[in-house]
């Protein structure tokens, strides 16, 4: 089974069947997860992580909860589905998709007018959401692949691989696109410390993907484009506030200077469920700091002092001057981000 149709998220109806993320690339395993504090506990230690998977995952949480423990008193229910998702919300800060999957399935719920349909409607739902994600990755991987030149040359950052979505992923997508289209397309990634989602995850997908891909570590991205022809810098998405400013992990915004210092495009893929319109600006955003241990220790050995200072935020954000472009699944949007993103969601767009 080639990387880029792993699943990282399969509904099994009682159960949650996860990819176990922090496994890999040494052990593709699978977990169930049973119950929603299965799925908080998941998603807080990257089990599952990825803007996209996070929201998929969060919203089955939900509806495997609402099916396993929801009440029968229809407002009981809807008030204790309103304060499991606010648990599922608190696994983690900076990815808008866990919130966006959330409402998206509280709407749904607000709906129904007896608790048996909420609870069946929670579970299509959430269903529906990892099914449309599947065309909405292609897609952004079609117009991903539609910016780079013949034999390009990528470097990437972090994982957006099939791993971290549905399928295909954002980023990685354009290269399963080229791929498939026959076409030449090399990669640098990232190894993205401190957990190396570049090493262990997107040099394993591109590598099982037949995908030219070369690993470097974090500090000689300046070093590479000064002496590698490279054509162009795609990375993903965590939160993009509607003046474009774009969160993402941590490194994102050092990647992006060096590509205007390089005179080299920057890009960034996402689904318009990474785009937050109610956020003005990434002054907003809120970066998550993760444990010490992510930096101290390093495949469970310990590489740093005991008692040291450490600060380890798992985001960045660039301001949009520095992004040539932001691709959706409804397309390119340059220049004027605040337009351009708002008019993604009108209906003539949606
Ligand atoms: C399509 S994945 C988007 C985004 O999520 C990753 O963060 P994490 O691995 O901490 O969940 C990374 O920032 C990717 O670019």
């Amino acid at each position: 089974m080639t990387a880029e149709f792993i699943k990282p998220v399969i509904w099994e109806g009682d159960a949650i069947r996860l990819l176990n993320q922090q496994k890999l690339p040494g052990e593709v395993e699978y977990i169930f997860l049973k119950t929603i504090e299965d799925v908080w506990d998941s998603i807080s230690e990257l089990k599952v992580r990825g803007a996209p998977a996070i929201g998929i995952a969060a919203a089955y949480g939900l509806a495997l909860w609402a099916k396993k423990g929801g009440s029968d008193d229809l407002q009981v229910l809807k008030t204790e589905l309103a304060e499991k998702a606010a648990y599922l919300n608190s696994s983690r800060p900076t990815a808008v998709n866990l919130s966006w999957a959330l409402q998206r399935l509280l709407k749904i719920a607000d709906q129904e007018v007896s608790t048996e349909k909420v609870i069946t409607r929670l579970e299509a739902e959430a269903i529906l959401i990892q099914q449309e994600d599947e065309e909405t990755c292609r897609r952004i991987g079609e117009y991903g692949f539609s910016l780079l030149p013949e034999h390009a040359t990528v470097l990437t950052h972090c994982n957006t691989g099939a791993i971290a979505t549905s399928k295909y992923g954002t980023a990685l997508g354009a290269f399963y696109i080229a791929k498939e289209q026959g076409a030449d397309v090399s990669v640098f990634a990232t190894e993205t410390r401190p957990v190396l989602q570049g090493a262990r995850l997107t040099a394993w997908e591109l590598q099982q993907a037949g995908v030219d891909v070369t690993l470097i570590t974090d500090n000689m991205a300046a070093h590479v484009l000064r002496t590698k022809k490279i054509d162009a810098i795609l990375v993903g998405a965590d939160r993009i506030t509607a003046n474009g400013d774009t969160a993402n992990k941590i490194g994102t915004y050092g990647l992006a200077i060096l590509a205007k210092a390089h005179g080299i495009p920057f890009y960034v893929a996402a689904p318009l469920s990474t785009i937050d319109l109610n956020t003005a600006t990434g002054d907003e955003i809120v970066i998550e700091e993760r444990h010490a241990d992510e930096i101290t220790h390093l495949a469970g050995k310990r590489i740093a002092p005991e008692g040291i200072n450490v600060f380890n935020p798992a985001f960045d954000v660039t301001p949009h001057e520095l992004i040539s472009g932001i691709i959706t699944e409804k397309g390119i949007v340059s220049g004027d981000y605040q337009t351009g993103l708002a008019e993604l969601f009108e209906p003539a767009h949606i």
